[in-house]
């Protein structure tokens, strides 16, 4: 456990320094409390020796002064500590997860990274300090007392070495159970958290169902936590009362042994007092250790879930990487990539030339998203190779790669902060020209104009403000304006309003007339595919069909029933109330479909 938490912190000085203070404390409390038996013996005596209890006297005063200084310097320390241990581990872990691949950052382990920076920070630093001090404490002063003892009666430091084995024991048992039943409970916290999440992203639907107070898996979630935590609570009640009995067994244990060794008069009463005395300081700690247990374990579980994402392997740097990447070509050369057991690419193979624009098309699992991640190099490929400027991207540094990269999600995500600090994201030092500029390419010089605060205006959380395709045009925007040549766009697939979907397209048209620019986009709408100069057709992983838009169309493969298929559902959504694309699959038969 101590061997965890200090390989979590970057800078463990600061932790070093606190558990030598600690130390220091516990083992001078012991010493200071080993003090008594000179004492006692000197004054518990017919006639008290008062030179004798005098040196022992002022050692005790010198003890307990710099035992009261270190604990005045402790306080501070320790809450001083608890903020800059947890300042440090977010930072190191914020550092950490800004080399991990790009692709690391699913929506689970997205809800597991903002537990860790909100919790789990906080927690393992508070509690090492809390928890991990006190916990010294427990061990150190009963290991002095022994130690003491020792030099008074071997036969009840001899005792004192046997209660500590067996309530060590009770005591491992007792925190196993402990652990087990943290972990289930942190798991149905877990569960309640994304009920809620659900809970307030659904609103909408649960009050059109009548639930607006908790879906079915709400409540499901609430009982679930409220019976693990009474399971948890049942199951340690056993090794709690065993680990108390041992500890009270022990107390017992050491009162018959000094009562034996005083009727038979080996220990004087003066001793025997004082060995009742470290008894009792010696088994108090194990009893608060046992107190401690339980939130030892937690943080223990904090420390693994911080050390789980702290261990996940960076992106491979090669150690000569290229800086500047030459000209926007790309290639895929015989590309193989899986996220698990099954390939999402198969033997991939395609050109895309600076100055063209490429559309990527084809079923929904076909590959499309995975061929633009490869391209941003959010993850590294199995077999083959994706090279940029003809150079592989694993051999490319990841900032200079990403710096000529710019990448249009469909659902764009903004920063709650005004339009035009989004804006600048894309180019900190940008000129009030520049931004113009850029606004107006990507068509959203007309969007800003009508904001009630113009570049002003703040757009909400994650752009709430916006609709998607205004969203867009920020980030189209984004890439105007920091020049990017190589411009990665996953279309919207889902219907845009007229007004947004051509300012959209004329923007996508804007970005792929630069000759020196790259446009790859995963399209879904028949206006891009008849701008594209190059499609590609993908299927179960593969390259179905390659060639110009024209040429495919002609050829009346994949790509051509694709094609009408886009077309005939615009139809159909102006025409009539039918649903959109996405009731389609693109390359099912049309008889096949809706
Ligand atoms: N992060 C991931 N982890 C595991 N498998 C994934 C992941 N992302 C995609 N896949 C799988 O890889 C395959 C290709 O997915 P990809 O997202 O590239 O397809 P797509 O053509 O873009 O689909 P869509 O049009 O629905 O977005 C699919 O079988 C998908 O289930």
């Amino acid at each position: 456990m101590i061997g965890n938490l200090y390989r979590l912190w970057p800078h463990p000085r600061l932790l070093i320094r606190l558990v030598a203070l600690t130390s220091i404390q516990a083992v001078l409390q012991g010493l200071l409390l080993g003090c008594l038996v000179p004492i006692l013996r000197a004054l518990l005596q017919p006639m008290p020796d008062f030179a004798q209890v005098t040196p022992w006297l002022i050692a005790g005063a010198v003890g307990l002064a710099v035992y009261w200084v270190l604990n005045v310097i402790a306080t501070p320390v320790g809450f001083a500590a608890s903020m800059e241990l947890a300042a440090q581990l977010r930072h190191h872990l914020m550092r950490h997860v800004a080399t991990l691949p790009l692709g690391w950052f699913t929506g689970d382990r997205k809800g597991r990274l903002a537990r860790a920076i909100t919790a789990d920070c906080g927690h393992a630093a508070t509690m090492t300090v809390t928890i991990g001090a006190p916990a010294i404490t427990c061990t150190l002063v009963p290991a002095t007392i022994f130690a003491v003892t020792l030099f008074v009666d071997w036969r009840m430091a001899l005792l004192f070495a046997l209660i500590a084995p067996l309530s060590f024991f009770a005591l491992r048992r007792s925190s196993r159970i402990a652990a087990a039943a943290e972990i289930e409970l942190e798991a149905a916290a877990t569960e309640i958290a994304g009920r809620a999440i659900e809970l307030g992203q659904a609103q909408p639907v649960l009050r059109a169902a009548r639930q607006s107070a908790g879906s079915a898996r709400m409540r499901a979630a609430l009982d679930e936590h409220r019976a693990t935590y009474r399971r948890g609570l049942g199951r340690s009640l056993v090794p709690d009362l065993a680990f108390t009995g041992v500890v009270m067994a022990g107390f017992v244990a050491v009162l018959c042994l000094g009562a034996k060794l005083l009727l038979d008069g080996e220990v004087p009463v003066a001793e025997n007092v004082a060995l009742l005395v470290l008894a009792v300081r010696f088994l108090e700690p194990l009893g608060t250790l046992s107190e401690l247990v339980g939130a030892l374990r937690a943080m223990d579980n904090a420390v693994a879930r911080l050390r789980s994402i702290l261990s996940t392997p960076p992106l491979p740097q090669a150690e000569d990487a290229t800086r500047q990447i030459a000209t926007a070509e790309i290639e895929f050369a015989d590309v193989n990539f899986a996220y698990s057991e099954t390939p999402a690419l198969r033997a991939v193979s395609f050109r895309c030339e600076p100055g063209t624009m490429t559309a990527l098309v084809g079923p929904s699992g076909s590959g499309k998203t995975t061929v633009i991640r490869l391209i941003a190099r959010f993850f590294d490929v199995a077999d083959g190779a994706v090279r940029v400027g003809g150079i592989d991207v694993r051999a490319i540094d990841q900032a200079a790669l990403m710096d000529d990269v710019a990448i249009i999600f469909q659902d764009v995500y903004l920063f709650d902060d005004t339009i035009e600090q989004n804006l600048r994201l894309a180019k900190p030092d940008a000129t009030e020209d520049e931004l113009a500029a850029a606004a107006q390419d990507a068509r959203l010089d007309e969007v800003i104009r009508r904001l009630p605060a113009g570049w002003a205006t703040r757009v909400g959380e994650g752009g709430a403000q916006l609709s998607g395709g205004e969203r867009q045009r920020v980030s189209i925007a984004r890439a105007f304006l920091k020049r990017a040549r190589i411009v990665l766009i996953d279309e919207a697939s889902s219907s845009l309003d007229p007004e947004n979907e051509a300012a959209v397209s004329q923007a996508i048209a804007q970005l792929a007339s630069d000759p020196r620019r790259t446009v790859v986009v995963i399209a879904h709408r028949p206006a891009t595919l008849d701008r594209a100069d190059q499609a590609i057709a993908l299927r179960d992983g593969a390259v179905a069909e390659i060639g110009s838009p024209e040429q495919l169309r002609r050829s009346g493969g994949a790509f051509a029933m694709l094609y009408r298929q886009y077309e005939q559902a615009r139809g159909w959504r102006i025409g009539s109330n039918r649903p959109a694309a996405a009731s389609f699959n693109p390359l099912k038969p049309e008889a096949d479909q809706p």
